[in-house]
């Protein structure tokens, strides 16, 4: 089968490897279509992330879906012909994390695309079956790839606690911010304010219905939701940049007694905080990290029409073009570049 295999930073090569064969408990997947993640392009770029180094070839992608064409012996809830989404981080389901069912914080998660476990970039993925989830015809082999960046979107949502009738800010449009606004959105968000530092972004999360955008190049962060939310500041923030300015921007929007929730990875890891505005202010800081059990919802959602995921793509290319891919996704204008691989 082919791939496209990360050698060293800033090349991808499509290589032919072995089909793989499903294990007792997996389905073999003729892999459909696969997303250019944030962290595909830092590992091509980088060649790590942290402390997680590509040392051996590398297969990147985890947004994917696509069509069951064998199944292992003991896999009895889907057939050949079914179209799936892959949950790219499978859990060791054993230890105290896993055992609470919050599988997303499992140390020994084996996670797609993330070193040394291979991704998606090709042509066949065997995977254990009850991280595959099969999608209705409403729903596109696209969306169900798009399920995983919605996930983060829908995590951050609950992790956030958003309400009817909420004012959410969420600052970083790319696709995590713009999916986290649709997930907000669904979970009963009213006012939705979004900031950014490039201009096409504030103007696609326009487009996709924020009710504000602000830059916060041109005018501070909390002083323009402050203004917009009549003195009080938001009730919830998500901050989904990563950047230091809006990290610290993020608590100054929300209002007292607010919450906070930080998705974004930023490249520092250490921003000053302001404990006593924190205690003072009684906020809730949190952290969202990946998700747990949103792939059913990502794809009710999606398939009730709830949600437009697939809106936030800017362009697809084949397997064999996955290196001009990365080079148009690193575009800083691109939100989402996918890469077709099959049906
Ligand atoms: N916690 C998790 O589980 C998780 C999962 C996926 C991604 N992430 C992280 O979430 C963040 C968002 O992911 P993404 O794929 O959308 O990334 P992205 O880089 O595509 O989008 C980030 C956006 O933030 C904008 N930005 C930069 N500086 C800003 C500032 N000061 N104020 C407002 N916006 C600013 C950028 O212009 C860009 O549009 C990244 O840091 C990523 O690493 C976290
Ligand atoms: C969750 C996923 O989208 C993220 N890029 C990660 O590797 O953690």
């Amino acid at each position: 089968m082919r791939t496209a295999v990360l050698r060293e930073p800033g090349r991808l090569d499509i290589e032919d490897r072995p089909r793989p064969d499903p294990a007792p408990d997996e389905v073999l997947v003729a892999v459909g279509e696969v997303g250019i993640c944030g962290s595909d392009l830092h590992y091509y770029e980088h060649g790590r992330i942290g402390d997680y180094v590509v040392e051996n070839p590398l297969v990147l992608g985890h947004e994917s879906a696509g069509e069951v064409v064998a199944v292992g012996e003991r896999v009895t809830d889907l057939e050949p012909g079914d179209r799936v989404a892959l949950e790219p981080g499978v859990p060791c389901r054993r230890c105290a994390h896993c055992k609470r069912g919050e599988y997303n914080l499992c140390p020994d998660v084996t996670f797609m695309a993330t070193p040394p476990d291979d991704g998606a970039f090709a042509e066949y993925v065997a995977w254990p079956a009850d991280f595959a989830y099969r999608l209705p015809d409403s729903v596109s082999t696209r969306e169900g790839a798009l399920c995983e960046p919605l996930s983060v979107g829908i995590h951050v949502a609950r992790r956030a606690e958003v309400g009817v009738g909420d004012s959410v800010l969420i600052t970083g449009a790319g696709p995590i911010g713009l999916l986290a606004m649709e997930a907000v959105r669904s979970a009963g968000a009213t006012d939705i304010f979004v900031s950014d530092v490039v201009d096409a972004k504030l103007r696609r999360a326009e487009e996709r219905g924020a009710d504000a955008t602000i830059d916060p190049t041109e005018e501070d962060l909390g002083a323009a939701v402050a203004d917009a939310t009549g003195g009080e500041g938001v009730d919830v923030a998500i901050e989904a940049s990563g950047a230091k300015s809006a990290i610290a921007g993020s608590l100054d929007a929300v209002r007292r007694g607010g919450t906070v929730v930080f998705v974004g990875l930023g490249d520092e890891a250490e921003v000053p905080l302001d404990v006593l505005d924190i205690v003072d202010n009684e906020l809730d800081v949190r952290g969202s990290f990946r998700y747990r059990n949103t792939y059913p919802a990502a794809i009710e959602l999606l398939a009730d029409g709830a949600v437009d995921a697939a809106g936030i793509v800017d362009f697809e290319a084949d397997l064999e073009d996955t290196d001009d891919a990365f080079q148009r996704a690193m575009d800083p204008e691109t939100v989402k570049g996918m890469v077709r691989i099959g049906k």
